[in-house]
């Protein structure tokens, strides 16, 4: 099966296979009915229609139970400007394009407040809203009576900027641009910016971490799959000539959501067969149409039981988010890892006075710490004693009550967490967020998103400046790798490999993200011997670089080889401060947290 499945996917990544299997159906489809002909149109506008599911909740992991509002969106603005103003065609549906567009733009901002159930509910609340809209604004849309007369293929009215195009031409114009949509998705998802989608939807925390913004990030997500499913329902409109309220109502939401994940989200060769079956079988299986929502229904619970990976995840290998040509390309790059020391030398940070409160409890009180270019910090102390929470004020994550963090000269209290990590300091979690089912590559790769500096459009469509920017990156990325010791498990999904890789992993993932300060929260917690030799290693390796770094440990044999400068912290107070061997005779410590420490030895 695994062979099988290999082949499969390589034949279907191939673009002659892909420009074969076009070609085959432009030549085929003038022996089709215009019947079948219609019901082929309605596959490929299915299939761009998952496609914006695809994005938003496959890559970016954004549930939406109102994208029948986008298509609706997409339909009425060109079923309007074509026909009510004479627009023509491909202007209509540009305009739509952009309307669904700007509206998933907008749906980002309210979106971007709220998770999980309730941006279910906000979608579909926006679903909703759109459809009494439709339903009520009877001089334009024609309320419940619709909107009938759209200039279509079914009509045999459609002309495009002055040619007669009836079904069959239809068929083949959807079938082309079908088919460019599905290169353009694959060439986002193997970019910086799906890769960006996925680590928003792992982790905002992690994906902010390394300079991803969330906020940004989801917004062009929304307005992309917006876009593609106002593209969708553009197309149909046009296929079938009449728009009625109750064709972008809830069940056209849920539809395409069925469509999307029993393809497999992430899967675009799935969702294109998923779009297949769920609009043939239907129109075949007449006899069904009452029961179809239940039909929906069973698969949908049969395919989250046999197949969580959905069609897409039994027919092909997990989608790969580096494009095989930038890995070619790095392949003859090599690339050093002093490339990763800081321009013009390392930054000190200041911390000075923080203290941080949640609620009456004081996590980190009147807390003033220096860290310097090439000098290891290490910041220990029992738990809860508030060293994670120094590293999230630090970092981004928590504005601080009191106190300032100075770094290379400016104030960068309270900046979002990716502005901190952009401007050079970039930290490690404690319990590793990398992105599961991306390779270890993929991963470092994620962490050098802040220097691939092309646009999204050179990253959409593969251009040659974007794939060379992508595979410089990338043999810095085998740098690290080798650095961190993990060239051997480079092209291993990282969920199938031990914590302590994961952990490297995450190390090399900040290092390629070219910190100036690294903070390192227990990075060597889990790890075995050899496992920690090798981290320590790494860590000498990014003093060397002139990194300054702030190291969070229990270990302390670990920390005596390591570090230059100790920090205790102990109910968020600092208890003291200086070397290790000063550390392990100061009473004060040995009362809070070295005879605790002995006590877990
Ligand atoms: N988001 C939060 N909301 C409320 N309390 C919090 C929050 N984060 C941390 N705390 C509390 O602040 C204190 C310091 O926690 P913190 O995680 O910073 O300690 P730590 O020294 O990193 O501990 P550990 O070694 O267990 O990771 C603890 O009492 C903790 O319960």
């Amino acid at each position: 099966m695994n062979a099988l499945r290999s082949r499969l996917s390589a034949a279907v990544a191939d673009w002659r296979v892909q420009a074969a299997l076009v070609l085959a159906l432009l030549l085929a489809a003038p022996l089709l009915s215009p019947g079948t002909l219609q019901i082929a149109s309605f596959v490929l506008v299915a299939a761009i229609f998952a496609q914006s599911i695809n994005l938003l909740t496959g890559l970016a992991g954004q549930i939406s139970l109102g994208h029948a509002g986008f298509f609706g969106i997409g339909a009425y603005c060109t079923g309007i400007l074509v026909k009510t103003h004479g627009f023509d065609v491909t202007l209509g549906v540009s305009m739509a394009v952009l309307l669904a567009g700007l509206t998933g733009w907008l749906l980002s901002f309210p979106a971007n407040r709220v998770r999980d159930v309730y941006l279910a509910m906000m979608t579909l609340g926006f679903g909703m809203v759109f459809f009494e809209v439709v339903r009520e604004w009877n001089e334009l849309t024609g309320g419940t009576m619709g909107l009938p007369g759209v200039p279509s293929a079914a009509l045999r009215t459609l002309s495009i900027l002055g040619v007669k195009v009836d079904g069959l031409r239809y068929f083949q114009l959807v079938l082309v641009l079908t088919a460019g949509i599905m290169l353009l998705v694959r060439n986002l998802t193997q970019s910086r910016i799906g890769r960006a989608f996925y680590a928003i939807q792992v982790s905002e925390v992690a994906a902010g971490s390394i300079g991803i913004p969330a906020g940004r990030t989801k917004q062009l997500a929304y307005a992309l799959s917006g876009a593609l499913a106002g593209l969708a329902g553009a197309l149909y409109a046009h296929l079938v000539g009449y728009l009625g309220p109750e064709s972008f109502a809830l069940p056209r939401s849920i539809e395409v959501l069925v469509i999307a994940i029993v393809g497999g989200l992430g899967s675009i060769a799935g969702q294109v067969l998923s779009a297949a079956l769920f609009t043939f079988l239907p129109e075949r299986l007449q006899v069904f149409a009452e029961w179809q929502f239940i039909a929906y229904g069973l698969i949908l619970t049969f395919s989250l039981l046999v197949l969580p990976r959905g069609i897409g995840g039994l027919l092909f290998n997990p989608p790969r988010f580096i494009k095989p040509r930038a890995l070619a390309r790095a392949a003859r790059l090599r690339a050093d890892a002093a490339a990763l020391r800081p321009d013009g030398g390392g930054t000190a940070l200041e911390a000075e006075g923080i203290t941080m409160r949640f609620g009456g409890l004081v996590a980190v009180a009147d807390v003033s710490l220096r860290l310097e270019p090439g000098r290891i910090t290490a910041l220990v102390g029992p738990n809860g004693s508030g060293k994670s929470t120094f590293v999230n004020v630090v970092t981004g994550i928590y504005r601080p009550a009191a106190g300032q963090v100075r770094f290379g000269g400016h104030d960068i209290t309270g900046l979002p967490d990716y502005q901190v990590a952009t401007a050079g300091v970039v930290r490690t979690f404690q319990d590793p967020r990398l992105v599961p089912h991306f390779t270890v590559r993929e991963n470092l790769l994620l962490g050098a998103h802040r220097q691939l500096r092309h646009s999204g459009l050179a990253a959409t469509l593969a251009l040659p400046g974007a794939i060379a920017e992508e595979a410089a990156q990338l043999a810095l990325v085998d740098a690290v790798l080798a650095l961190s010791d993990l060239t051997e498990v480079a092209d291993r999904p990282i969920d199938t490999l031990p914590y302590g890789t994961r952990r490297m992993a995450e190390v090399g993932r900040a290092l390629l993200a070219r910190p100036r300060v690294i903070l390192l929260d227990e990075p060597a917690a889990g790890l075995s011997e050899a496992e920690m030799d090798r981290l320590a290693q790494l860590i000498r390796d990014m003093k060397a670089m002139g990194l300054a770094i702030l190291l969070i440990d229990h270990h302390m044999d670990f920390l005596a080889e390591l570090v230059d400068e100790v920090v205790v912290l102990d109910s968020g107070r600092m208890i003291y401060r200086g070397d290790i061997a000063g550390m392990r005779g100061d009473a004060q410590v040995i009362a809070a947290y070295l005879g605790d420490e002995a006590a877990h030895a």
